[in-house]
């Protein structure tokens, strides 16, 4: 091998350890706090990941809009528009009990088959919020005593809702939600017959898709497998 083919086989050699190291020296260079980001990075991704692919218990609390996109909302005690005429939730969470969630998107399913679907006015209730309730408004027809046996909304498994077209159009219930009268009961026969069966419709679905109505509020549905769960300190906001 002649000098000259020696001098640039070596020359070669050399410029690739030279890179190798270079490389290595990346790596070795990361900060600690560029490793610390990215590690905090992974763990609020994780934290984004909507709870779908957990096993969830059917008495978990979960929010409704992590599980569907197809229903309303007009969360009125989280405004001062509500018969309280002051808010008192701290932010706008529709939460249930899981199995409650479930049996609630099959009744959406089936009411936007028809053109419709559900608004919620209030899904679970902080007991704070039922004492508030019953201090201005003490009659068992249309509050719940927390002093007794307490809100169904309490447990989480209750909701007050109506009905809207699909592309929000408001669809008439005689009265306006929390109209604490005779009107507002399933048995007053006093409006149009559009309006009755607008009440009929919600009431046939949800009664179909296991939830009971209550004889005072054309609004307010309890499900039927309530009984199981308890009273809750869940937090409403967190
Ligand atoms: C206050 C009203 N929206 C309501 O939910 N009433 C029932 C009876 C309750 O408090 O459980
Ligand atoms: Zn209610």
């Amino acid at each position: 091998m002649s000098s000259r083919i020696l001098i640039s086989i070596l020359t070669i050699l050399f410029a690739c350890s030279s890179k190798e190291k270079s490389v290595q020296q990346d790596v070795v260079e990361d900060s600690p706090i560029a490793v610390v980001d990215s590690i905090k990075t992974s763990i609020s991704e994780e934290k984004q990941e909507k709870p779908k692919s957990q096993i969830l218990a059917d008495t978990s609390f979960v929010n409704i809009k992590d599980y569907s996109s197809d229903f309303a909302f007009d969360m009125r005690y989280a405004t001062s528009n509500n018969f309280l005429d002051t808010v008192v939730y701290d932010c706008e969470n529709c939460l249930m009990r899981y199995a409650v969630a479930r049996a609630l998107i099959k009744a959406n399913d089936s009411l936007m088959q028809r053109g419709y679907r559900i608004k919620f006015f209030d899904c679970f209730r902080p007991v704070e919020v039922q004492f508030k309730m019953w201090e201005i408004y003490p009659d068992a027809r249309y509050v719940a005593n927390p002093n007794k046996s307490g809100s169904v909304h309490n447990k989480g498994a209750a909701l007050d809702i109506t009905i809207e077209g699909l592309n929000g159009e408001p669809v008439d219930m005689g009265t306006e939600f929390d109209h604490f009268g005779e009107e507002a009961h399933h048995a007053y026969t006093g409006f149009s017959e559009q309006v009755l069966n607008n009440r009929k419709i919600l009431k046939g679905i949800m009664e179909h898709f296991g939830f009971n109505s209550i004889r005072t509020e054309w609004w307010h549905y309890n499900f039927g497998g309530n009984s199981r769960y308890s009273i809750s300190d869940q937090p409403l906001c967190e």
